[in-house]
């Protein structure tokens, strides 16, 4: 059983997705911590994220490792990983990772919830349930900067709500894997939704398909 999360940024898919995995017993990827541990890395070492040659070698050569660093919290990652997600030979070194991960699902769980911006359109188009998660530009600034802050990072509302629309045009307009939902998925709009709510919305569409 594979599940897919798409949703533009701190529309509250990666909270939907985790819970999902949690209640249903299987894996999670967080996919954009793919494209931000790629982001990151080339920034780093003071390369420039929207180089195709560096971005695609820093992505063929990335080390799992890091997706685990805090560092890739934080808003200058996001901006990142957005300019080194619109190179297609960066996605395409990404690709197989998240395939397998979905077709087999580690420490032998029985499916996988992937979250991100193409899980549905170009990772896992045969997933048997794809959600669209959306809110407000608005919601997701505070949710975002809430975060941000309650992880100790300085910064302005004003650059957050930047970055976050910049980076939304970026995702839906690139030529390669746009933010788009799939044909077949389910749009949820949490601007109105705890948590629990959205997560409810979720396992009740699964039940009604018997799932
Ligand atoms: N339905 C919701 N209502 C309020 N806050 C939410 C909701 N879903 C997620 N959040 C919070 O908003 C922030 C962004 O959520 P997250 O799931 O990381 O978004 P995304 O993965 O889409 O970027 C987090 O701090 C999270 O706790
Ligand atoms: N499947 C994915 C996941 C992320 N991404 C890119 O990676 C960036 C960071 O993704 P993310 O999911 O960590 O971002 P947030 O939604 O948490 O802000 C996005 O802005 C996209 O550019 C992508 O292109 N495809």
């Amino acid at each position: 059983m594979i599940i897919a999360i798409d949703g533009p940024a701190a529309s509250g898919k990666g909270t939907l997705a985790r819970r999902l995995a949690a209640a249903l017993g299987y894996a999670h990827l967080d996919t954009g911590k793919l494209y931000r541990a790629v982001g990151w890395a080339v920034a780093r070492a003071g390369g420039d994220p929207g180089d195709p040659q560096t971005a695609e070698a820093a992505a063929r050569s990335l080390d799992l490792g890091l997706l685990g660093d805090p560092a890739l919290s934080s808003d200058e990652a996001g901006m990142a990983a957005s300019k080194v997600a619109a190179l297609p030979g960066v996605r395409a070194a990404l690709l197989d990772f998240q395939r397998a991960f979905a077709a087999q699902p580690p420490d032998g769980a029985r499916g996988a919830v992937l979250d991100g911006r193409d899980i549905g359109t170009v990772v896992c188009p045969g997933a048997d349930l794809k959600v669209f998660v959306t809110a407000s530009l608005e919601v997701r600034a505070q949710r975002r900067l809430l975060e941000l802050r309650q992880n100790g990072q300085d910064v302005k509302e004003e650059v957050v709500k930047r970055d976050m629309r910049e980076r939304d045009d970026r995702d839906r307009t690139r030529s390669v894997a746009p933010l788009v939902p799939a044909d077949d998925a389910v749009v949820l709009d949490t601007s109105l939704l705890t948590p629990d709510q959205a997560l409810a919305a979720v396992m009740g569409l699964l039940a009604k398909r018997g799932q």
